[in-house]
């Protein structure tokens, strides 16, 4: 099954760049950063593999790691590359990748997302079976001046004839267990009026108050949507709001106990539209293929029950409709 899975053509639309650089990826940063590796590096990467608690917050920790290999133009650009090649040698055929804008002693935060939307137009010619588009993320803990830096450097290259086709919504993301949704929602709302779709992760830990804005206030797409329950499971349903789950990086951060636990069976039995992501496959040590491997094994999948869920993913993408129905076409016909 393993095999049928990695040869079916995927859509991913879960997946923060930092979060999706392989231990392979970020050696050969590592490379052109520092040099030859040495075996610091090789004593950084059984650190990165190892999860000793978890936690979210060793999770969170993780993340410097790769973000210390992306501090330079060249290695982001690189970066963005490698982790664009790697989602399409797993055959994924469409990807929505997230990031947030950071600012280095090389690079301002404008710099970093024209260099990642530069990596996106040069991966359509280098790797031309994968079409990807990017949703610049907020990052929760940071506070808004930063969010509304972010947003105002979407804004002017939602104008810019070379990049406006790729930026399709906004995520917001982040150390769920820090910050607060509130401050954010009138930026949303300003992004909604852009025309962009809006990626919420939601509900990642226990807090029934924000979910309950959260739902109320809309999304297009509820990232993890682990805790909701009760009444905003209800209306979770009611609002037909599409669910990322994210099962290695769920369990491995310890908000699910296990896989068998996991709630992508609960929203598949309740017909609710639901997709299979990644979230940091650098980080879960995974890809698309083996998560929705655990899938299929663990829930005792039937191949229709996969192909709803791939499907799924194309409906819920925020792809134009005719791109939309090419993936959906390369998907029937591998069915069939
Ligand atoms: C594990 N669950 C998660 N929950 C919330 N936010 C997460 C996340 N995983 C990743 N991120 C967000 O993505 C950033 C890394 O990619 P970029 O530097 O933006 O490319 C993390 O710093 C965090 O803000
Ligand atoms: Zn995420």
């Amino acid at each position: 099954m393993e095999d049928f899975i990695k040869k079916c053509p995927k859509v991913e639309l879960h997946a923060h760049l930092n979060g999706s650089l392989s231990i392979e990826t970020l050696q050969k940063l590592a490379i052109i950063k520092y040099g030859k590796s040495n075996s610091r590096f090789k004593e950084l990467c059984d650190d990165f593999r190892n999860f000793e608690d978890h936690s979210m917050s060793e999770c969170f920790q993780k993340f410097k790691f790769a973000h210390e290999l992306t501090s330079t133009l060249e290695c982001l650009r690189e970066a963005t590359l490698l982790a664009i090649k790697e989602f399409s040698e797993d055959n994924v055929v469409y990807l929505e990748l997230r990031t947030t804008p950071k600012s280095t002693e090389e690079m301002s935060k404008r710099d970093y997302l024209e260099n990642v939307l530069l990596a996106i137009k040069k991966a359509s010619e280098d790797y031309p079976n994968i079409l990807v588009k990017l949703l610049p993320s907020i990052d929760r803990s940071q506070g808004l001046d930063s969010a509304e830096e972010m947003f105002s450097l979407v804004l002017d290259f939602l104008e810019d004839d070379r990049f406006k086709d790729i930026i399709k919504g906004i995520d917001l993301s982040g150390n769920p267990t820090v910050g607060n949704f509130g401050v954010y929602k009138n930026l949303l709302v300003r992004a909604r009026e852009a025309s962009l779709k809006l990626a919420l992760h939601c509900g990642e830990v226990e807090n029934p108050s924000e979910i309950t804005e959260m739902i109320e206030f809309g999304m297009d797409r509820c990232g993890h949507g682990t805790f909701i329950s009760g009444e905003n499971f209800e209306l979770l349903k009611e609002k037909k709001i599409p669910v990322e789950c994210c099962l290695s990086s769920n369990v491995v951060c310890g908000t699910v106990k296990n896989f068998n636990e996991h709630h992508f069976k609960r929203l598949l039995d309740a017909n609710h539209p639901v997709v299979i992501c990644t979230d940091d496959l650098g980080i879960f040590n995974s890809n698309l293929s083996s998560e929705l491997t655990i899938a299929f094994n663990t829930f005792s999948l039937t191949i229709d029950d996969l192909r709803k869920v791939i499907t799924n993913a194309v409906n819920c993408s925020f792809a134009a409709e005719e791109d939309k129905s090419d993936i959906l076409k390369k998907i029937e016909a591998f069915f069939i």
